[in-house]
């Protein structure tokens, strides 16, 4: 059947786009989010959990006044006056107090008892003396304790509830149970705590073209990210992740999903289908489950425009985004204080740095924007904070970024200098030992795994060559990989250098056509004879690179002034090429070998590319740059450069 084309273009808009204050505003004074009531939990598995009610002290701890050294129980004043020229004496008890003895003697005038640390103190006794400060006489029948000086009321003695008395509060409703506080409940006798209950968040993942992680990709789908992404985010913030897996683009299918997620959970959890595409149907389900129904549908805010936020069945029910940054920020953002809030935990605890961008920022204006950064330290001192974003769709952002920074949405972009405040995601983060930027190479996992076993954190940020080349001179990396091919010198990456700059040589990687293999327009051919076959064929279609490649220069050479099928395709990197080839969007295009291999392709051999890094010399001394280089150089490093298809430098 013909889809209705029509119908698909005259799609709905937003309801409203909202300032996010204002959404959130929204959201709350709807669903009016307050800790779940109180669960019973065994000692040991409240740990991590929220304590419901404040704890006060059962039983004084310790139980009993007690000895806190090995030694005897006495009078104090029985002890008045010893010294070496004249010590007291005192008659031993016939008993010995170890820990759990309950003493049957009374210490009376002129005598004592032998005590063990944790003892219980027995009757007429007020103060402790050390084993070693003592000597002991046989005397007549009796056993004699010989002081030479006198002890204080009260010393070495550990009084009932001193520690915690009956009654006393000792841990309050909201505290989170860690170790410390279960030896807290335990040393009072507490076998049971009742904590918050968890929220139960129902997370479902919408779209005809999800496949869920460990099976196979068909073409055109993509792995669901979002659903493990939010799920790890409620686990994270104190809730309980119910994962209902991925639903199709299916009115009916998606309605029952969610009724059966608002039955199981406290809130509900949808990413996909939001915004105005074909197949965006979540938001027109909402509006079947009741009302009030959807509360916000549109924030000015990017990542995340799309959000929609609702309430049905009394419960909260959130829309994310489908692209897995807008997905996880807007979740961050909108819906992580809720579930903390039914958690009773209190807001999460951020920590922000200031720092500079390096090079001019653009902005969409209308919307407040969020982008994420790479912090990095200047020469002058100082950090920079470096974007890190690739768009919505890409999720690499979120694990090379320290942290995030808020473009305000009457802007159209902050200039390069601009001081900028950058709230971390992780307070507690460790700044990387080498910051790599530029372009990258499977080879350069090879170098950063090899220093990672020896303790060395490499932070890569893959901007590409020219603008590593360009952080470089700014001093704001160690290192920038480059392949940079100069066409008046005929010479890779030394014209790019200038004053400050160094080269370390990497390795070679040869360039070649690629293409599906068994296609016999290639196979078994010569790359120049291929090349002009291929350009004699209207079937043909090529893939190019982007102007300014070293690629894309070996292209030009041999293209000349004609622009085959295909040639507009300008993508910026080896490994998009080498994808277009293999999932047949076009039939050739010129990328590396150890890519081809990658991706199964044919390779017929061209030239030669020469992959350096450029490095800042005010930070050669630096020890993680030394041990960069010695990897370089060593054994280890070389062999598996090799094995990828790799030449390393002067081999
Ligand atoms: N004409 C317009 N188009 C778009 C607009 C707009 O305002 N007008 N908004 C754009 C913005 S902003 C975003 S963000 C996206 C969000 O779209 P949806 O929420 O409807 O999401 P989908 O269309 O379902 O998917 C978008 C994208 O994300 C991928 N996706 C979806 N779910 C997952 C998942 N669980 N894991 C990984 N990736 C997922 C999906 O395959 C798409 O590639 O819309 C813009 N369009
Ligand atoms: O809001 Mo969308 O999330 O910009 O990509």
């Amino acid at each position: 059947m013909r889809p209705d084309l029509a119908a698909i273009a005259r799609q709905e808009q937003f309801l409203e786009v909202v300032d996010r204050n204002e959404a959130m505003r929204r959201f709350l004074a709807a669903i009016e989010p307050e800790p779940l009531p109180a669960e019973s939990v065994a000692l040991l598995d409240g740990l991590g959990r929220v304590l419901a009610d404040d704890i006060a002290a059962p039983v004084d701890a310790p139980p009993f006044d007690r000895s806190v050294v090995d030694g005897f129980a006495l009078r104090a004043v029985d002890t008045v006056g010893a010294s070496e020229a004249a010590p007291k004496r005192l008659i031993l008890n016939g008993e010995v107090l170890a820990c759990g003895v309950v003493a049957r003697i009374e210490v009376e005038p002129g005598t004592a008892t032998v005590i063990a640390t944790g003892a219980a103190l027995p009757r007429g006794a007020d103060a402790v003396v050390l084993v070693e400060e003592t000597e002991i006489e046989e005397m007549d029948a009796a056993t004699v304790l010989v002081l030479r000086r006198p002890a204080a009321p009260g010393q070495f003695i550990g009084s009932a509830g001193s520690d915690s008395a009956r009654g006393e509060s000792l841990l309050r409703a909201g505290t989170t149970i860690g170790a410390r506080e279960v030896a807290q409940l335990a040393a009072v006798g507490i076998d049971r705590v009742a904590v918050v209950r968890r929220p139960v968040v129902a997370v479902l993942s919408t779209g005809d073209e999800l496949v869920a992680p460990g099976a196979v990709l068909r073409p055109g789908a993509i792995y669901d990210a979002n659903g493990a992404a939010v799920a790890a985010t409620v686990i994270e913030n104190g809730g309980v992740a119910l994962p209902f897996g991925i639903v199709g683009d299916d009115a009916d299918a998606l309605t029952a999903a969610m009724e059966r997620a608002l039955e199981a959970a406290d809130l509900v959890v949808l990413s996909g289908g939001t915004s105005k595409g074909a197949g965006d149907l979540s938001t027109r389900v909402i509006a079947r489950l009741g009302s009030p129904g959807i509360l916000v549908h549109g924030v000015a805010l990017k990542p995340g425009k799309p959000l929609c936020l609702a309430k049905v069945r009394g419960k909260p029910l959130v829309v994310l985004p489908g692209f897995p940054t807008s997905a996880l920020f807007t979740f961050h953002s909108f819906v992580v204080p809720v579930i903390r809030t039914l958690a009773g935990l209190g807001a999460r605890r951020e920590a922000q740095v200031e720092a500079v961008l390096p090079a001019r920022l653009a902005s969409e204006r209308g919307r407040s924007e969020f982008v994420m950064v790479s912090l990095v330290e200047r020469p002058a001192g100082g950090l920079a904070a470096v974007p890190t974003a690739k768009g919505s769709g890409a999720v690499t952002a979120f694990t090379q970024a320290d942290g995030f920074v808020e473009v305000p949405a009457l802007t159209t972009g902050l200039e390069a200098g601009t001081p900028v405040s950058v709230r971390l995601f992780d307070a507690a983060g460790r700044a990387p030992d080498l910051v790599v930027a530029g372009s990258h190479c499977l080879g350069l996992d090879v170098v950063a795994g090899h220093l990672a076993r020896r303790g060395l954190a490499t932070r890569i940020l893959a901007l590409g060559s020219a603008a590593g080349l360009a952080a470089a001179r700014r001093g704001e990396c160690d290192l920038a990989p480059v392949h940079l091919f100069d066409a008046a010198t005929g010479r890779y990456n030394t014209p790019f250098l200038v004053p400050g700059l160094g080269l370390i040589p990497g390795w070679r990687r040869m360039q070649g056509v690629v293409f599906r293999p068994g296609d016999a327009r290639f196979e078994g051919r010569e790359a120049a004879e291929a090349i002009a076959a291929a350009l004699a064929d209207p079937a043909i279609v090529m893939v190019n690179r982007n102007p300014g490649s070293g690629t894309r220069a070996l292209i030009d050479a041999r293209l000349g002034a004609v622009r085959p099928k295909g040639w507009w395709n300008q993508p910026k990197s080896h490994n998009a090429v080498a994808a277009a080839v293999a999932r047949g969007s076009a039939d050739w295009g010129v990328s590396i070998r150890t890519v081809a291999d990658l991706y199964g392709l044919g390779f017929l051999p061209l030239a030669e590319e020469h992959y350096d890094f450029v490095s800042v010399e005010a930070r050669a001394s630096h020890p993680a740059v030394a041990a960069f280089r010695d990897a370089l150089a060593g054994p280890a490093v070389r062999t598996r450069l090799a094995a990828l298809g790799l030449e390393p430098a002067g081999s």
